[in-house]
């Protein structure tokens, strides 16, 4: 096993942590995050003056000091609770605790659909009021891959493959998946990203259970995504 495999799986962590723990800390954190989600976005559209600018500066990183006193080294890792449920609160796409993340909040069925209704704002521009075309690559990444994860069957995405068939406004989006088809380890999925004109985006992923996690009966290594 190499370095990087043995780091990344240290990142897998069964914590322990009991439901009620878990929902105390998503509504600690759950607001920090949005806080400093729309702090990116006034921050890049701001059109206050100087000495209003300069003064928020200071008030933000007097915030930081502040929450810089105890910190994790980071990454957040992917944790499990008690009973089983799953925190990948530093996912850059649907992370609670990231404010980079949309965030996306992805429904799921068993037979492997996935579906998220989100809203992508200033933050996410690419051409001029646009969507930017990475942006849209990570939104479908995420939900083709927890299509996957829907049906039991993860993998680290292998290959990620987009058309974009009409430039993806900012702002209200939709973003589906399902399974395709499963071929041994490669789970194949398609699906689509779409605005209020229709499709925007068409993808196909092939997730893969990476050689490191085949054959291991723990959640922690069993679900790499
Ligand atoms: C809910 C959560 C959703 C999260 C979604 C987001 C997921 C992510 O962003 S993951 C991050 C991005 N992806 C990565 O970093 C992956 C990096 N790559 C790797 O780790 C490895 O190359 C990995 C896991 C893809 C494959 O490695 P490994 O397990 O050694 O594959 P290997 O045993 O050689 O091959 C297994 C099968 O996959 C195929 N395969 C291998 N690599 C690829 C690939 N890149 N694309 C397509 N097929 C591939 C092989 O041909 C083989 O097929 P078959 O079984 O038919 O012979």
């Amino acid at each position: 096993m190499t370095d990087s495999i043995a780091r990344q799986q240290l990142l897998y962590v069964q914590d322990q942590a009991s439901d009620d723990e878990i929902a105390r800390q998503a509504e600690l954190y759950g607001p920090l995050t949005d806080s400093v989600r729309e702090l990116i976005e006034v921050a890049l559209l701001t059109e206050v003056d100087d000495p209003e600018v300069r003064a928020a500066l200071e008030h933000i990183e007097s915030a930081k000091r502040l929450l810089r006193q105890r910190i994790n080294p980071g990454p957040y890792g992917v944790r499990w609770g008690a009973s089983g449920q799953k925190r990948a609160w530093g996912n850059a796409a649907a992370g609670l605790r990231n404010a980079v993340a949309p965030p996306l909040i992805v429904e799921c069925d068993p037979d492997g659909r996935a579906r998220v209704d989100f809203h992508l704002g200033s933050a996410y521009e690419g051409p001029a009021g646009l969507t930017h075309g990475g942006v849209s690559a990570l939104v479908l990444d995420q939900v083709l891959g927890a299509a996957a994860e829907a049906a039991g069957a993860p993998g680290m995405t292998g290959t990620l493959t987009l058309r974009y068939r009409r430039p993806t406004p900012l702002g209200a989006l939709h973003a589906e998946a399902r399974i395709d088809r499963v071929e041994g380890v490669k789970t194949i999925v398609t699906g689509h990203l779409s605005g209020p004109d229709g499709v925007c985006v068409e993808a196909e992923g092939v997730f893969i259970l990476p050689r490191w996690a085949r054959g291991k009966d723990s959640a922690a290594v069993s679900d790499p995504a």
